[in-house]
């Protein structure tokens, strides 16, 4: 338990760090933005296929991102661990070194967790956050009129996980993108102070995403594929694989980009980038029709 929790640096908002029975941490606006989501060896992850530090630094972004998507700041995370007996120290320090690495690219700390004996590796994190003093930005403010922006790369996790899957060699670039997303966790306070009306973050598919906001919000999106623009090294294994670029862009999940909504007349921040419109109706559209294909990864369905 040492190994975990000494020889860190401990950030503002960690008032208390780990070793008492609770954490403290500052609550600055008064209202805490909570969140968890878990990792599970073979669901989320392969040790094959990465390193204990990738692990943990996936760990924290996809709770992290999800913090980030309601327009807050990450002030704390909670840790939950369960680990073969036989894990290991190497792994169990990859990982903690890994958590750590992407906790300090937020600015927040790791506060507490729990290790308990478990039959597969089972990473649970809780994220707190703080707004400092803006309301949230939640799923249901689109408004017909608004644009469509995103901040992030779409498809690469994906597009990663393909090439990870056929085993084919190269794509280097698309393999560690699936490893570690690269969230910039600046984006939503920032969408969030220019008058965002609705944020998220891609974890299982754009439309997928886009599509709770448009449940949220009693809109209908459309997403225009003009304005995604596939980067090479993506259109180069979709040509190898014999699959479109635009399926890995549209319904692949884990790249944790931020998806939301602007009124037409904002200047969208650094970053974001327009790729549709809200409209009347129900449900999400791409270049004004139904999406035959995949809109995401659905938790249940494989
Ligand atoms: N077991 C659960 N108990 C209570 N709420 C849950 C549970 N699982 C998911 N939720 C809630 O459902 C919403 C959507 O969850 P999820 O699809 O995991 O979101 P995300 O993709 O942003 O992580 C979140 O508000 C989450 O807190
Ligand atoms: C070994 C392995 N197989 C498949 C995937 C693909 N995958 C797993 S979870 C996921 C999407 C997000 O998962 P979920 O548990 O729904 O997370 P949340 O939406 O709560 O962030 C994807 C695309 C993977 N990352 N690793
Ligand atoms: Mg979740
Ligand atoms: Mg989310
Ligand atoms: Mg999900």
């Amino acid at each position: 338990m040492d190994r975990i929790t000494q020889g860190r640096h401990h950030p503002a908002d960690t008032v208390l760090g780990p070793g008492d029975d609770a954490a403290i941490v500052a609550a600055p606006s008064r209202s805490v933005v909570a969140t968890t989501d878990m990792l599970v060896q073979g669901r989320h992850f392969r040790l094959d296929w990465s390193s204990p530090v990738d692990i943990g630094r996936k760990a924290i972004a996809q709770n992290a991102a999800d913090v980030v998507a309601m327009g807050a700041r990450c002030t704390g995370f909670l840790v939950a661990l369960g680990c073969p007996s036989d894990t290991p120290i190497s792994v169990t320090d990859g990982l903690t070194d890994g958590l750590w690495l992407e906790a300090e690219r937020t600015g927040a700390g790791i506060v507490g967790g729990d290790l308990v004996q478990s039959e597969s590796l089972v990473i649970s994190i809780t994220a707190l956050g703080d707004l400092d003093g803006r309301p949230a930005v939640l799923r249901s403010g689109a408004q017909p009129g608004d644009v469509v922006a995103v901040a992030g790369r779409l498809g690469r996790s994906a597009a990663g996980l393909a090439v990870l899957l056929a085993g084919i060699d190269g794509h280097d670039g698309l393999v560690d993108a699936h490893r570690v997303p690269s969230p910039d966790y600046s984006r939503g306070a920032a969408a969030a102070r220019a008058g965002a009306t609705s944020l998220t973050d891609v974890s299982d598919g754009l439309l997928a995403d886009l599509g709770h906001i448009a449940d949220a919000s009693s809109v209908s999106i459309d997403v225009v594929t003009e304005l995604l623009h596939p980067d090479d090294d993506m259109r180069s294994a979709a040509n190898e694989l014999g699959v479109s670029v635009f399926d890995w862009m549209l319904g692949g999940g884990e790249d944790h980009a931020f998806a939301g909504t602007f009124p037409a007349s904002v200047i969208l921040p650094d970053g974001w980038v327009v790729i549709g419109a809200v409209h009347d109706g129900s449900g999400v559209t791409v270049d004004g029709r139904g999406h035959d294909g995949s809109h995401g990864w659905s938790s249940f369905s494989v």
